[in-house]
């Protein structure tokens, strides 16, 4: 018997199971937190966090996607863990290391400096990230943008009038994006940002932090918007600031839903 404790929290409706391995250890592989984050067989999230000890920082965080595929940040689980510590904390993921403010209501994370350079997305290959020269139906020139981890950025008059089921999985999947990519679909109105996104290892959810991120960028570095701004999505709002050159704040909620126990050996 492996039994252990987990948290289930969200960050505007992107939900979270979140193990703290340093008083619940658990060996995590590729199976079994798919078969964690499985909506039907499983517990269900989004994403599942475990956080480790770290020599740097106040905790480190290991981020799987619900396909169980570990990548290198997740802004909206960020506030989420600086939230579950209820301190000023420093967390170390491998997108970088993200200073978080907390306060009762609210996080306020420093997210790395954004990255445009192909290499740094990646792209597959030399062009333009700014506008990259490719469409997917109505979807053309993307900005592509590093903020820990890759997305692409769309503008469009009405991000609703999008399929994104269609188009979102071939975005991911092109080889354009040699490490898949998450897709982002904007629209502007009144100096604010109108999101969804489609994420890499999941689909559509409800609400994408890094996305959030990204988009703003993208808007502020076009002239579309200006810095801070705040970026509407179907599980809420985030404010995002960022002048060029320098990391990205993020504002926004965390919540806690609640605490499970389970065997570790009914999961893969
Ligand atoms: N929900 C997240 C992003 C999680 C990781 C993403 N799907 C990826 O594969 O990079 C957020 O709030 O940033």
């Amino acid at each position: 018997m492996a039994r252990g404790n987990f948290h289930k929290m969200h960050g505007l409706g992107n939900d979270f199971i979140i193990i703290d391995t340093r008083t619940s250890p658990v060996e995590m592989t590729t199976a079994r937190a798919r078969a964690l984050a499985d909506r039907k067989t499983g517990i269900g999230c989004d994403q599942l966090i475990l956080l480790e000890p770290s020599d740097m920082a106040t905790v480190r965080m290991r981020i799987f996607n619900q396909d169980g595929s570990e990548v290198e940040s997740c802004g909206n689980a960020t506030r989420c863990v600086v939230s579950l510590l209820g301190q000023d904390a420093t967390i170390e993921t491998d997108g970088g290391k993200i200073d978080g403010a907390y306060h009762e209501d609210r996080i306020t994370l420093q997210m790395p400096p954004p990255r445009f350079d192909w290499q740094d997305i990646p792209l597959a290959f030399a062009m333009d990230s700014a506008a990259m020269p490719m469409a997917w139906d109505e979807l053309a020139n993307p900005m592509a943008v590093n903020v820990g981890n890759p997305h692409a950025v769309f503008f469009v008059d009405d991000k609703d009038a999008i399929d994104l089921l269609h188009l979102g999985p071939q975005i991911e999947h092109d080889a354009a994006f040699p490490e898949r990519v998450n897709v982002n679909v904007a629209s502007v109105r009144d100096g604010a940002l109108f999101l969804r996104v489609w994420e890499r290892g999941v689909g559509e959810t409800r609400a994408c932090g890094t996305g959030a991120c990204a988009t703003a960028v993208a808007a502020i570095r076009q002239g579309k918007v200006a810095s801070p701004v705040t970026v509407n999505q179907a599980g809420g709002s985030l404010t995002i600031g960022w002048e060029p050159g320098g990391l990205i704040e993020m504002t926004g909620g965390a919540t806690y839903v609640f605490m499970g126990e389970v065997d570790w050996d009914d999961f893969g």
